[in-house]
C-alpha cells in the first residue's frame, strides 16, 4: 500500500523513528502519535531531516479516545503500526497498574477507534519476552508463550491474546505480531539512535554510556551461566533491520487474513563480553567491567529461528554485530547526552 497513510503510535521513540524514515523511503505516507513520554521531539525533527519529508505529529495519549478518533478523522488512515507503551521491565514490577492501563487500555482504546473507523490493518510490537525461559534454542514462534516472568511482559501477551481473539470476531481485521528479539545500533547518519532516560537497563546503551564517559564501568550480570564465556548470550538485532521488518510486515498485510506471528531477530547469539569487545573495536574505547551477582528474570541464552519472517515476510536482518556497534557509537559519541543536551 505504498503512498497510503499509515499511523505510527510511539513514532518518536527509539525503534518509532528509525521505521518513520523506512517508511518514508518506501513510499508511505507515516502520521505519528506520541505523547512524548520517553521520547523527544527532536528525534522527529531529525527524522524530518534525514527524509527531506515533514511527517505529521501529534503530541497525543493513547488514553485519551477522542484525540485518537480526531487523527483517523483528519487523516485517511489505511493501518496502524502500534508501538506506544511503556517498556521499563523495573517500574513494570513497581507500577503493575501504569503498565496495564497503558499498554492494554492504550491497545484496545486504539483498536475501538481503528474498527469504529474502519481501519482493519495493524501490525504490533511484541517481545521475545512472551517466550519465558527458552525451553529450547533457536525459539520458533511455536515455543509455548505466556509464562512471563513480569509485569511488562505479561501486558505484551495479554495485547498478543486479545489481537488474536479479535481477529477471529472481526473478519476484516489483518494483524501482524512482530516479536522483537534484542534491538540495538542506529541510523547511519548518526542523529537517531536509542535516548534512554535515567540509567539504562539494557546492556548496549549502558556500554555505550560507558565508553562515551557518562558512566565509569559496566556491571556484568553473571559469568557462570552454560555459554561460551560464561555471560548471558542474546540475539542483538539492528534497529533498521528491525525498521525493514515493519515494511514487510505492512506488506504483508495485504496478502494475509487474521493473525500472524514473526520472530525479528538474526539466529545468532553474543555473549556480554562478545558484545563489549566487539563495541571497544567499534569505538576505539575501553570498555572497563566488573562481574556481579547474575540479574533476577535473566535467562543464560535466548535467540531466534528467524526464518519464518524470511519464508513468509521475505525479511531477514543483515546487518552484523560489528554493524550494530560501530552505528551505536556514532549516535552515542555525536550525542554524548542524546537529544536533550547537545
Ligand atoms: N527496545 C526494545 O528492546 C524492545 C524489545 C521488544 C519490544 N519492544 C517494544 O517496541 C515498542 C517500541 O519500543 P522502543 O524501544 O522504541 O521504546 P520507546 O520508549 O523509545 O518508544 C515508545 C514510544 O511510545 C511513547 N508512548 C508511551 N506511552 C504512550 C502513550 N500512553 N500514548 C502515546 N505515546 C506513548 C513514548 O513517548 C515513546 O516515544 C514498545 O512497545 C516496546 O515495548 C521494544
Ligand atoms: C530480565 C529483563 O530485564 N529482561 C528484559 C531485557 O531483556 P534482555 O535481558 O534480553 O536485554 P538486556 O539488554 O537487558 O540484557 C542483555 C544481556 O546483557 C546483560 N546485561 C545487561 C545490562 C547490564 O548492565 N549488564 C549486563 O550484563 C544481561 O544480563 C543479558 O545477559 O530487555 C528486553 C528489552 O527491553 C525486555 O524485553 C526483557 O524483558
Amino acid at each position: 500500500m505504498p503512498g497510503k497513510q499509515v499511523l505510527v503510535t510511539g513514532g518518536a521513540g527509539y525503534i518509532g523513528s528509525h521505521t518513520v524514515v523506512e517508511m518514508v523511503t518506501a513510499g508511505f505516507s507515516p502520521v505519528v502519535l506520541d505523547n512524548l513520554s520517553n521520547a523527544c521531539p527532536e528525534s522527529l525533527k531529525r527524522v524530518e531531516a534525514i527524509t527531506g519529508t515533514s511527517i505529521p505529529f501529534y503530541s497525543a495519549d493513547l488514553l485519551d479516545k477522542p484525540a485518537l478518533q480526531a487523527i483517523f478523522d483528519k487523516h485517511d488512515i489505511e493501518a496502524v503500526v502500534h508501538f506506544a507503551g511503556l517498556k521499563a521491565v523495573g517500574e513494570s514490577v513497581a507500577k503493575p497498574l501504569s503498565y496495564y492501563k497503558v499498554n492494554v487500555g492504550g491497545t484496545t482504546n486504539l483498536l475501538e477507534v481503528m474498527l469504529e473507523k474502519g481501519v482493519y490493518n495493524f501490525v504490533f510490537s511484541s517481545s521475545a519476552t512472551v517466550y519465558g525461559e527458552p525451553q529450547f534454542l533457536p525459539i520458533t514462534e511455536s515455543h509455548p508463550a505466556g509464562a512471563c516472568i513480569n509485569p511488562y511482559g505479561r501486558t505484551k501477551y495479554v495485547i498478543e491474546e486479545i489481537l488474536k481473539d479479535l481477529s477471529i470476531a472481526e473478519k476484516n481485521l489483518r494483524v501482524v505480531l512482530l516479536r522483537y528479539f534484542n534491538p540495538i545500533g542506529a541510523h547511519k547518519s548518526g542523529t537517531i539512535g536509542e535516548d534512554p532516560s535515567g540509567i539504562p537497563n539494557n546492556l548496549l546503551p549502558y556500554v555505550s554510556q560507558v565508553a562515551v564517559g557518562r558512566r565509569s564501568e559496566l556491571s556484568v550480570y553473571g559469568s557462570d551461566y552454560d555459554t561460551v564465556d560464561g555471560t548471558g548470550v542474546r540475539d542483538y538485532v539492528h534497529v533498521v533491520d528491525l525498521a525493514l521488518g515493519h515494511i514487510a510486515a505492512l506488506k504483508k498485510l495485504e496478502d494475509i487474513s487474521g493473525c500472524k506471528v514473526y520472530n525479528l531477530g538474526t539466529g545468532t547469539g553474543y555473549s556480554v563480553l562478545q558484545v563489549v569487545e566487539a563495541f571497544e573495536k567499534a569505538s576505539g574505547k575501553k570498555v572497563p567491567y566488573k562481574i556481579v551477582d547474575r540479574r533476577a528474570g535473566d535467562s543464560a541464552s535466548v535467540y531466534a529461528d528467524p526464518s519464518l519472517a524470511e519464508k513468509e515476510l521475505g525479511w531477514k536482518a543483515e546487518r552484523g554485530l560489528t554493524e550494530m556497534c560501530e552505528d551505536c557509537w556514532r549516535w552515542q559519541s555525536q550525542n554524548p547526552q542524546g537529544f536533550k543536551k547537545d
